[in-house]
């Protein structure tokens, strides 16, 4: 199911003491999709995740969900269309007192279904989420990320076609929080189910995203498919939520050096260099050398990874004659890299940086 959100505005209070959490967001989350929101703390992400599903009330604006206009519905039919949209949390928020299988139930007891139903529908969702074995086990004797797999076969009972993740892996470890991450992939790809998660991480919107949307104070900033937000970020507050992790900014050992826009005789012409999926940088380079008869100086490289996708940066100086260093330029931009001139240094970089 799609989601769209058309000048959707929050206000918390009144008078001098108001504060708008969310300023007119337009935003679509493609039916099928895994959607990821980021931003820093105080940004509005929990208020905006909260109001798709009307957990809190939008002061202006819609919530469409699946076609239908969540924000015109009475309260009798938005508790029915909430069982399309399942929700999960940073606290799990299971009931101490429920096992796994009855924390599970709780939603289809409260839909109406009856025992005979309820305890095999349980079983498949305790299998989908890998935890069979907890069946009759209190939450106080399961791990962070176990609780987590039982909010997930909760939030997925009454077979929604949404799931809304509010930073439903903050609390976790790196390693539980990968394989939470891999669980909602999978459910993601098995069950057709539409994600929309908010984070503060860019690792969690790096492994399990297609889309980003970054919000900052109550406004998206900057939307697109993740590769292309996190690789070629236009604005302040992406560049300031990815720092040094993707490679974007050139290291600060640069700052030090007098780049000119001019060409320097004997100098160096320092390149940054990325690229994506199998463009392997090594033969790049080797090539270069062979062909140009010019020197690479690798200064930085890094490899990191947006769905499985590698993606790498790369600076490097390049020396050597200039028509040489010239022609190895115009060899660089014709392959699939995208390739910008930091600037031009006249010593010798190795000694420098
Ligand atoms: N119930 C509330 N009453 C008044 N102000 C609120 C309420 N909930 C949130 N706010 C304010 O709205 C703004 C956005 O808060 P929100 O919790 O949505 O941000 P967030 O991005 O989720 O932050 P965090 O990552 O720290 O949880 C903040 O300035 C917050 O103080």
């Amino acid at each position: 199911m799609a989601i769209s959100l058309r000048g959707l505005t929050k206000v918390y209070g009144t008078g001098a003491t108001a504060l708008k959490a969310l300023d007119a967001i337009d935003l679509d989350v493609p039916d099928g999709s895994i959607f990821g929101i980021i931003g820093s703390s105080g940004a509005g992400k929990s208020t905006l995740i909260r109001c798709v599903n009307l957990l809190e009330r939008p002061t202006a604006g819609t919530v469409i969900v699946g076609g239908v206009d969540f924000t015109a519905l009475a309260e009798a039919d938005l508790r029915e269309a909430r069982k399309k949209v399942g929700m999960i949390f940073q606290s799990f928020n299971l009931l101490a007192r429920r096992t796994v299988f009855g924390n599970v139930a709780l939603p289809l007891e409260l839909a109406g279904w009856s025992k005979e139903k309820i305890g095999p529908r349980v079983d498949e969702l305790l299998d989908l989420v890998g935890l069979a074995d907890r069946r009759n086990h209190y939450p106080s004797q399961l791990s962070g990320g176990q609780k987590q797999r039982v909010g997930i076969a909760r939030a997925l009972a009454n077979g929604p076609d949404v799931l809304l993740s509010d930073e439903a892996t903050s609390a976790l470890d790196p390693k539980t929080t990968q394989s939470i991450l891999e669980l909602l992939r999978d459910i993601n790809e098995r069950l057709g189910l539409t994600i929309l998660l908010i984070t503060h991480e860019m690792n969690v919107i790096k492994a399990v995203c297609h889309n980003v949307a970054v919000i900052d104070e109550g406004r998206i900033v900057e939307q697109g498919p993740v590769l292309d937000v996190f690789t070629d970020p236009r604005e302040t507050a992406t560049r300031d939520l990815l720092g040094e992790i993707i490679g974007v900014d050139l290291p600060d050992s640069f700052g030090g050096l007098d780049f000119s826009r001019e060409t320097i005789e004997g100098g160096d012409v320092v390149v940054q260099l990325r690229f994506f999926g199998n463009v392997a940088a090594e033969p790049v380079m080797s090539d270069l050398v062979r062909r140009f008869d010019v020197d690479v100086n690798i200064l930085t490289a890094h490899i990191d990874h947006i769905r499985n996708v590698p993606y790498g940066t790369l600076v490097v100086g390049l020396s050597g004659d200039e028509g040489q260093r010239r022609a190895a330029l115009k060899h660089l931009e014709s392959l699939d890299l995208k390739v910008e001139v930091v600037g031009h240094v006249g010593k010798a970089l190795g000694a420098a940086v």
